[in-house]
C-alpha cells in the first residue's frame, strides 16, 4: 500500500538507499518505497568544530554518504540511480555530539552523559538526483534535518551495564536504541519517533512533496506548506500534472480542498469541501469569513469575562437568562444574545434547566481556578484591544520594525500609568505564567544551584515552581517596585514560600541580587537589541563563573515562525529568537555550555554556564 502517494512518485525510478543501517531500511519499506542498498563507504570523519551548528553537520554527512554512493554506482557502471537517500543521525547532548560508540568503555561514556538529562536526536538526510550526461555525473541535492527531543531517566551503574552488555549499544548514535531494550531508558520524547530511529519520515515525505508537487501561485492558497498534503490534494495535482482539470475546479465535490491535518488555522481561502460550487463558482472562502469574524468572538470571550458570567455559572449554574440577567443587573434580551453567542463558541451549554458553563470555561475562565486565563483575558480587552486598532496607522507610518509593527510593547509603559493597569499586567502575566512555569523549572536538571533570582519575576509563580521542584534553592524574584508592591495579593501559603523573597528594582539601572542562577522567564522578546545586550550584559558581570542564567522564551523554531500565534504577538512585540538565535546570545556574552530544550508547547528553554571571564 502506497499511502503517501508522493512515495509512489518514486515508483518507476532507480531509488538507492546509501545506508547500512536496517532500521532506515525498514522505515522506507514499511512506507511503501521500492529501493535498493547500497551502504556508503563514507568515513564519518568531518571536522565537527568547523559546523556551526550540530544539524549542519549531519546534513553534510548525509550527503557526503549519499555523494560517494552515487558516484561510485556511476564509475562502475556508467550509469547513475536516479535518487541516492543518505542520512545521518546524531545525539547531541550540550555541545557534544555523540555517534555510535567504539567500544563498551565508550557505550558507557555516552550513556553516563545522558543519564537523567535531556537530549536532542538530528538526522540529517540528503536526497540526491543524479543523473548522466555524456559520461560525466550530474547532482543536485536537497537537504533537511529533524530535531526531536528525547530525556533519560535516572539509571543506576548496574542498568547502565546490564544495557550494555546485551550489545544493544554498539552500531546506534548515543549508545541507545529507542525502539528496543534502549525504550526503557527514556522517560519521554517530543517529536518525531521515527527521527530517533534513524529516519524522520515524515519531514521526508514533505520534502518529495516539495520536490515533486512545487506549488502553483494559484494553488498556495489550497495546499498548507507545513503539512504532508492529503492523499485527495495529491490526487488531484497528479491528474492536473497528467493534463487533468484546473486545481480550482479539481477541488469539486468535497475531495480536494481537504486539509492535511486537523489543525483549525487552515489558509483563510481554503474552501469548504463540503460547501464548493459546481458550476464553476469559487467556492465559499469559509476561513476567510471566520477570520472576518475573528474579532467578534474575542470581543464576546471578554465581555463574558468581564461581567463575571462564568464565575456566576460555576458556583450557581445552571440558570435561566432572566436570572442571570437579574444578577448582572443588565437586559434580559441582550443578556440572552450574548449566552447564546457563549454557547455557539463552546463556552456555555444550554438545557431545560437553563444555561451552565463547558468544562473549558470551569477550568480557564472562572477566575479563581488554578488553571484560570482571566487575567489574560481582561488585559487583552483591556489593553490589547487598543493597541491593534491602531494597526492600520503604524503599517503606514512605519513604527520601530524591533518592536513590531505596533511599535510598541504591549506591556510598555502601562506599569506606570496607575495601580489598576499594574494589577491588570499582573494578573495576564499570572495567567500565563501558570501554563509554564512547571515546564521552565524542570525543561533541565537545576538542582546544582542553591539560589536563583528570577529577573522581572513578576508575581513569582515561577519562583514558586522552582522553590517546590528544588528544596534547597533560595529564590529572589526581582521586579520594579510597583510590582513588587502589589505581589503579595498573588501569592498563597505553603513550605516553599519561605524560600522566596521579592526584591524591589530595575534590572538596567540597579545592582542585581547575588545568586548562582539567574532567570529570565519571557523578558528578552520583549526589548530591542541595544536593550538586550545591556541587560545581558549586565547579568553577565553579576554572574560568578560556574553560575548559571536561564532563559525562556517563546518557541520560534524556523517552521514555528510562520504559524499564527507567534506571527500575531509578534506585530506588538516584535519577532521571536529562534533556539539558536538565543544560544549564540547567551555565547556571546561569556555563558558556555549553552543547551536548548523544550518547555511544554509554548516555549523553549535555554540554560547558559558563566566561563571564567
Ligand atoms: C538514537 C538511536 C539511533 N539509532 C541508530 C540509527 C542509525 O542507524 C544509527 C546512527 O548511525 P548513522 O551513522 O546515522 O547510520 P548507520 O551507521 O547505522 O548507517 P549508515 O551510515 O550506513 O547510513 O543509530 C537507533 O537505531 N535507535 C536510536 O534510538
Amino acid at each position: 500500500m502506497v499511502l503517501c502517494p508522493v512515495i509512489g512518485k518514486l515508483q518507476h525510478k532507480h531509488v538507492v538507499l546509501a545506508s547500512a543501517s536496517p532500521r532506515r531500511q525498514e522505515i522506507l519499506s514499511n512506507a511503501g518505497l521500492r529501493f535498493e542498498v547500497v551502504p556508503s563507504r563514507f568515513k564519518e570523519k568531518l571536522r565537527k568544530a568547523s559546523f556551526a551548528t550540530p544539524y549542519a553537520y549531519a546534513m553534510e554527512t548525509a550527503k557526503q554518504k549519499a555523494l560517494e554512493v552515487a558516484s561510485r554506482m556511476h564509475q562502475k557502471d556508467l550509469r547513475a540511480p536516479d535518487v541516492v537517500i543518505g542520512a545521518d543521525t546524531i545525539v547531541v547532548v550540550g555541545a557534544v555530539i555523540l555517534e555510535k560508540p567504539v567500544d563498551k568503555q565508550d557505550a558507557y561514556r555516552m550513556l553516563s552523559r545522558l543519564n537523567g538529562k535531556e537530549h536532542s536526536v538530528f538526522t540529517g538526510v540528503a536526497i540526491v538526483h543524479c543523473c548522466s550526461k555524456d559520461g560525466r555525473l550530474d547532482t543536485e541535492v536537497s537537504e533537511f534535518y529533524e530535531e526531536t527531543t528525547v530525556k533519560f531517566s535516572e539509571l543506576s551503574e548496574e542498568l547502565l551495564w546490564e544495557y550494555i552488555n546485551s550489545g544493544e549499544p554498539m552500531d546506534k548514535a548515543g549508545g541507545y536504541g529507542i525502539q528496543a531494550q534502549g525504550g526503557m531508558l527514556v522517560e519521554y520524547v517530543h517529536g518525531d519517533f521515527l527521527n530517533v530511529v534513524g529516519f524522520p519520515l515524515n519531514h521526508f515525505c514533505k520534502e518529495l512533496a516539495r520536490l515533486y508537487y512545487p506549488p502553483r501561485p494559484e494553488d498556495l492558497h489550497r495546499v498548507r506548506h507545513a503539512s504532508i498534503p492529503a492523499v485527495d490534494t495529491f490526487e488531484n495535482l497528479s491528474d492536473m500534472e497528467a493534463g487533468g482539470s484546473d486545481p480550482g475546479q479539481s477541488a469539486e465535490g468535497g475531495r480536494g480542498g481537504q486539509q492535511a491535518d486537523g489543525d483549525r488555522s487552515q489558509a483563510p481561502g481554503a474552501p469548504d469541501a463540503a460547501l464548493n460550487g459546481a458550476d464553476g463558482r469559487p467556492p465559499l472562502p469559509a476561513g476567510l469569513l471566520e477570520l472576518m469574524d475573528g474579532f467578534k468572538a474575542s470581543k464576546v470571550l471578554f465581555t463574558a469575562c468581564k461581567l463575571k458570567l462564568f464565575d456566576m455559572l460555576k458556583d450557581q449554574g445552571p440558570l435561566k437568562a432572566v436570572d442571570i440577567a437579574r444578577k448582572l443587573n443588565a437586559c434580559a434580551g441582550g443578556t440572552e444574545w450574548l449566552l447564546d453567542v457563549c454557547v455557539a463558541l463552546g463556552l456555555l451549554e444550554k438545557t431545560h434547566r437553563g444555561y451552565s458553563n463547558t468544562e473549558v470555561a470551569t477550568l480557564h475562565l472562572a477566575s479563581d481556578g488554578e488553571h484560570s486565563l482571566q487575567g489574560l483575558a481582561e488585559y487583552n480587552d483591556a489593553h490589547v484591544w487598543g493597541v491593534f486598532t491602531r494597526l492600520g496607522p503604524a503599517v503606514q507610518e512605519g513604527a520601530d520594525q524591533t518592536r513590531g509593527a505596533l511599535g510598541v510593547m504591549e506591556e510598555e509603559g502601562h506599569l506606570s500609568q496607575s495601580r489598576e493597569m499594574t494589577l491588570q499586567f499582573m494578573r495576564a502575566m499570572h495567567s500565563l505564567s501558570k501554563l509554564t512555569a512547571h515546564h521552565v523549572a524542570t525543561a533541565f536538571d537545576l538542582s546544582r544551584f542553591t539560589s536563583a533570582c528570577d529577573l522581572g519575576g513578576c508575581t513569582g509563580i515561577l519562583a514558586r515552581e522552582l522553590a517546590q521542584e528544588y528544596p534547597r534553592l533560595q529564590v529572589t524574584v526581582f521586579d520594579l517596585p510597583e510590582v513588587t508592591e502589589l505581589s503579595g495579593g498573588f501569592q498563597r501559603g505553603g513550605r516553599q514560600t519561605e524560600r522566596i523573597r521579592f526584591v524591589p528594582g530595575d534590572f538596567f539601572k540597579d545592582n542585581l541580587p547575588e545568586a548562582d542562577l539567574y532567570v529570565l522567564s519571557r523578558i528578552l522578546q520583549d526589548w530591542p537589541d541595544d536593550k538586550l545586550h545591556k541587560l545581558l550584559s549586565r547579568i553577565s558581570s553579576s554572574c560568578k563563573p560556574g553560575g548559571g542564567l536561564l532563559v525562556a522564551e517563546a518557541a520560534a523554531e524556523e517552521k514555528e515562525r510562520a504559524s499564527r500565534r507567534p506571527r500575531l504577538r509578534a506585530l506588538s512585540a516584535g519577532q521571536p529568537r529562534s533556539p539558536d538565535e538565543h544560544r549564540w546570545l547567551l555565547q556571546r556574552h561569556g555563558f558556555q555550555d549553552v543547551r536548548v530544550a523544550r518547555a511544554g508547547d509554548l516555549l523553549h528553554v535555554v540554560l547558559g554556564t558563566r566561563a571564567v571571564p
